[in-house]
């Protein structure tokens, strides 16, 4: 359901990208809510109508959700794709930790549709949006908050850390360390964003805590699953 509620998203955000092709990124990167409305809006003719590509990228340039069009190695880019990847490292993540039965996957959900609500912010830099565009792509700290507590539980139930812990501890486990360090460029990518005041402050907070979670989450998987978590040993 969530698999198919996703696809949806994306596909009315492309139909409406078509529709719209003036305000291309607008439209792609719009708040969840927006998106409900939008899906609901869907009809049989839309599903039939038109393709996914628009091939305005196709000379290396894209838009801004403000509509500024900017070279695809720009930082801005750079950082969205970044953050794209991120959320498909933890969606790979989660179909590990799904088959295990994990109790977190909810969390993983929740923070895939945060990313989004990054990616908005990323592609919104404040030197060219509106207010408009400001209040609609807005970062909380809430999601900051979450993922704290997240933690916090998660490292009252684990052993103390005693020694460098190698990304292992079985595929659910390293799948999350592989997130976490897709996390950590997209947070290297973000940081020169958010220092010249383009994105918000709490985008690059969200991601500097999401890498522990994911760190932290990884080790309880491990815990959970009874797997072992390979340590550091200097080579002899
Ligand atoms: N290679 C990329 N990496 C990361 N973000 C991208 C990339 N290309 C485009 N984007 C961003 O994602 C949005 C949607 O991507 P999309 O593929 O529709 O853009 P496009 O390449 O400009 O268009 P098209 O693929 O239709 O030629 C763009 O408006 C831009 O903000």
């Amino acid at each position: 359901m969530l698999t198919y509620r996703s696809n949806m998203a994306s596909f009315v955000f492309r139909t409406t990208l078509l529709r719209c092709a003036a305000r291309s990124v607008a439209t792609k990167y719009r708040t969840p809510n927006r998106w409900r409305s939008e899906q609901s809006y869907a009809t049989a003719e839309d599903n039939k109508g038109p393709k996914i590509y628009t091939k305005t990228g196709d000379k290396g340039f894209s838009s801004t959700f403000t509509g500024e069009r900017r070279p695809k190695e720009d930082h801005i880019f750079e950082a969205l794709g970044n953050t794209d990847e991120l959320s498909s490292a933890i969606g790979l993540a989660r179909e590990f930790c799904l088959e295990k039965g994990h109790t977190f996957i909810h969390q993983l959900d929740k923070i895939q549709c945060i990313l989004q609500d990054v990616g908005s912010n990323i592609a919104t830099p404040r030197s060219s949006a509106r207010d408009s565009h400001i209040k609609k792509t807005k970062f909380t700290s809430q999601p900051i908050a979450d993922l704290e507590t997240w933690i916090d539980n998660f490292t009252n139930e684990l052993p103390p850390l005693t020694n460098f812990i190698l990304p292992s501890g079985g595929k659910s486990s390293a799948a999350l360390h592989l997130a976490r360090t897709v996390c950590r460029r997209a947070e290297r990518s973000v940081a020169p964003i958010v220092r010249s005041g383009e994105a918000d402050q709490d985008v690059a907070k969200f991601l500097n805590r999401l890498s522990d979670y994911l760190f932290t989450v990884a080790r309880y998987a491990a815990m959970k699953e009874g797997n072992e978590e390979k340590i550091y040993k200097r080579p002899e």
